[in-house]
């Protein structure tokens, strides 16, 4: 087994209670850092990740993201049922209820480049939907897998519905969520959950690996892809975010500058210089 270390560097400027942030050679990554609870979110975890989401998007040295937990034993255990209110969601510290794994779980799918879910241990309830809605996911073999939403008196009828019966089938979809059984990392190889499994000491070294892959490709395909890949599932903002890089390669061109151009100089557009292709 080859062995490297990579030298992960504290983003500077961020302080987070929750989570770790750190980038490497072009990757962010983001640790939730709640062991004592196997890594079980509560809504400050997440606006953590989304600030932190925000800033990789913006720091254009980064070209993927990896999401994990902390330690070996748990990715993420889903919701802290601990400070889940009465009130409709999940209790942060001034007492406001919050549903914000739904934002985090959009924020990932519109994220223009590729977030890899890297699953050591535990990927249960919304910890599991966590790692469905990254692109890729490299799981060790100490994964196990699933849902409880009905046995803790919950479920997501979004994402973790749809989008694991798109991932896994409709029949295994609608087994995982209404038997709320365990699959291992085998297990959860074949039905089409994860992409790959390792041994947990090559975990990091694997994904890091897939990384630097992706790395060294066009930034722009991949994203486009990404965003032709959910466009159906997502609906008309599935559209709206593939669109949304049509416009933004069509900014770059001549003919749409001279739209641009022409307002400003005060004179009428001169399209016909530009060809209609077949
Ligand atoms: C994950 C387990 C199967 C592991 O079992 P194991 O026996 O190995 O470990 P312990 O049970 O002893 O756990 C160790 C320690 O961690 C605490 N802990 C674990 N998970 C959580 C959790 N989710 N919340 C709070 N605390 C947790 C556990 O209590 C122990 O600490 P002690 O101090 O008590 O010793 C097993 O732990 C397990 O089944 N965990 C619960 C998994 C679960 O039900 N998660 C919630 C599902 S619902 C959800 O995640 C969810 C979140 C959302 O934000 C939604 C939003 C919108 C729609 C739906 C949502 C949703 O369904």
């Amino acid at each position: 087994m080859t062995t490297e270390t990579f030298d992960w560097r504290p983003v500077p400027g961020t302080e987070f209670s929750d989570i770790l942030f750190d980038t490497f050679e072009g990757i962010a990554r983001i640790t939730i850092n709640r062991p004592h609870v196997h890594n079980a979110f509560r809504p400050e975890t997440l606006e953590e990740i989304m600030v932190a989401l925000q800033k990789a998007r913006l720091d254009p040295e980064v070209g993927a993201v990896i999401l994990c937990g902390a330690g070996t034993e748990a990715f993420c255990s889903g919701g802290d049922q601990k400070i889940r209110g009465e009130d409709g969601g999940y209790k942060d510290t001034t007492g406001v209820n919050h549903l914000n794994a739904l934002d985090l779980q959009r924020m990932i799918r519109t994220l223009p480049m590729p977030v890899v879910a890297m699953v050591a241990g535990w990927a249960i309830g919304g910890g599991n939907v966590l790692h469905l809605v990254c692109d890729l996911t490299i799981a060790a073999d100490n994964a196990r897998f699933g849902q409880t939403g009905p046995r803790v008196g919950s479920f997501d009828g979004g994402f973790g519905a749809g989008l694991m019966a798109r991932t896994v089938g409709l029949k295994k979809a609608k087994e995982i969520w209404f038997l709320c059984r365990q699959y291992d990392a085998k297990e959860a190889l074949e039905m089409g959950l994860v992409n790959t499994v390792v041994p947990l000491a090559e975990l990091e070294l694997e994904t890091v690996a897939w990384c630097r892959e992706m790395l060294v490709l066009s930034p722009t395909a991949l994203r486009v892809l990404k965003a032709g890949f959910n466009a159906d599932t997502d609906g008309l903002s599935g559209i709206q975010e593939l669109a949304g890089n049509a416009t933004a390669l069509y900014y770059m061109t001549a003919e749409g500058q001279e739209g641009r151009n022409a307002f400003n100089e005060k004179r009428k557009p001169d399209f016909a210089r530009y060809p209609r292709r077949p």
